[in-house]
């Protein structure tokens, strides 16, 4: 919990906030004159007609409406790339990436985005983007927002503080925070450094994840999402809003704070989460389950059960499986999977997948436990054990995440990672193999021509 800065708690809720008492008109959306002179605004996150459930808007009070700024100009996207991912050949092996080093150039959140890869199409609004940041600076005459999708953010290092259009969120490492399409913020460091990722999602909005069975109580629970206050800011002078529109970044000026939202309600707005509410279930018997048992959040595509994208988190536990191997299985899989880390080590891997790291699995692409994990799972003693220190996450996607140009060139690539495989040995040991060819007796096998 941070002191400080107000939340309201559950997920989607229908929130209402007022910064300014008699800011928020009471029995309709929008009076005639309001009362203090603030400009109505929706603000909608899904189409008028969506199903109740899914419907999503917000109904702004605020200094100026949001049309009054300059016209928009494009400028230069850096290292931000978005759907269609076509830059280069995806390839089918497993990859690994070390940290994004934190900049020596003065670089705040925006600047300091960096695409590792993604799939799908903002204009089709389906898929993700995936990118980490590494910044060093606040924003502080600049906003940002993105048309293209939702920005699931996972910091692994710095506290930001997420000056919205509806309020402050603080989001440390351990926690998670999402702004919806559209909404405008700049990012505080709060510790003038920070490093992490996001997750753009240019499908339907992250939900939970129904419980089926589980039933009514667990995973993520619903009363633990926190939404902001109203919380305004009413500045005249120069400004900047950087707009990310159908992959491209484009600047107007404006000249006041767009921040300037004095009362809302509604139940479109940026919520925060932290990880370790989550209440994780696993075996209390044997094997080790999917881990779609560690879904946080899910945006479904048009198939059932088929995620456009779903968060799962890895997070300390205990382990108790009886004559079981415990740590994730060998495994290929349908849906790719995006691996981060942000504290400790991941029980699938010894060595290598670093906090601030990351790993991508695509479709079909065999992985699993590193040689030394495998060698120490298979003869481990099975008493219950604390996994501790850990907190590892997993962006899974139903397409096939295609890395951009950087991902596959940059020096954070672990060009040696398949190497962590290599020192599985055989250990099968059979004098007959089972078509009834004799074993070969250590002599080179010999091809011939007839
Ligand atoms: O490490 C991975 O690859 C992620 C993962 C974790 C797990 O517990 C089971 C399957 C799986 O893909
Ligand atoms: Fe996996």
């Amino acid at each position: 919990m941070t002191v400080g800065v107000l939340y309201q708690s559950g997920f989607g809720n229908e929130f209402v906030s007022e910064a300014v008492p008699g800011a928020l008109p009471l029995g309709q959306n929008a009076p005639q004159k309001h009362p203090l002179g603030l400009y109505t605004e929706q603000l909608s996150g899904t189409p008028f007609t969506a199903p109740r459930s899914q419907n999503r808007r917000t109904w702004t009070y605020r200094i100026r409406p949001s049309v009054t700024h300059q016209p928009y100009e494009e400028i230069p996207s850096r290292l931000i790339r978005s759907g269609p991912f076509t830059e280069i050949p995806t390839p089918p092996n497993q990859l690994r990436w070390d940290p994004l080093p934190i900049p020596e150039e003065p670089t705040d959140f925006v600047d300091g985005i960096v695409t590792l890869g993604g799939n799908g199409d903002p204009a089709m609004q389906t898929g993700v983007a995936i990118h980490l940041y590494a910044a060093n600076r606040s924003m502080n005459d600049r906003f940002f927002y993105s048309a293209d999708g939702e920005s699931l953010v996972v910091p692994q290092l710095g506290t930001l503080r997420l000056h919205t259009e509806l309020g402050i969120l603080e989001t440390a490492p351990g926690e998670i925070c999402v702004i919806p399409r559209g909404i405008k913020f700049r990012v505080e460091l709060i510790d003038g450094q920070a490093r992490g990722y996001l997750c753009e999602n240019y499908g339907q909005t992250f939900r939970l994840p129904d419980l089926g069975p589980i039933g009514a109580n667990g995973l993520a629970n619903a009363r633990d999402f926190q939404a902001p206050t109203a919380a305004f800011e009413n500045l005249d002078g120069e400004f900047h809003i950087t707009a990310k529109f159908l992959g491209r970044l484009w600047t107007a000026q404006i000249d006041h704070s767009p921040l300037d939202v004095v009362a809302w309600h509604g139940n479109y707005a940026p919520y925060k989460y932290d990880l370790a509410r989550f209440n994780c279930i696993n075996t209390v018997s044997f094997d080790h389950p999917d881990p779609s048992i560690y879904t946080v959040l899910s945006s479904p595509s048009a198939i059932p059960g088929t995620a456009n994208c779903d968060f799962a988190i890895f997070p300390p536990r205990w382990l108790v499986a009886e004559h079981s191997f415990r740590p994730p299985w060998f495994h290929r899989n349908f849906m790719n999977e995006f691996m981060g880390l942000i504290v400790g080590a991941y029980d699938a891997k010894a060595e290598g997948f670093l906090p601030g790291g990351a790993s991508l699995h695509n479709c079909m692409a065999g992985h699993g436990p590193d040689a030394e994990t495998f060698e120490r799972a298979s003869s481990a003693e099975l008493k219950p054990q604390y996994l501790d220190n850990t907190l590892a996450f997993m962006f899974e996607t139903q397409l096939v995440v295609r890395p951009t140009e950087f991902a596959m060139h940059t020096r954070i690539l672990q060009h040696e990672y398949f190497e962590c495989w290599q020192g599985l040995r055989k250990h099968f040991q059979a004098e007959v193999s089972p078509n009834g060819r004799p074993k070969p007796s250590g002599e080179k096998l010999k091809f011939t021509t007839r």
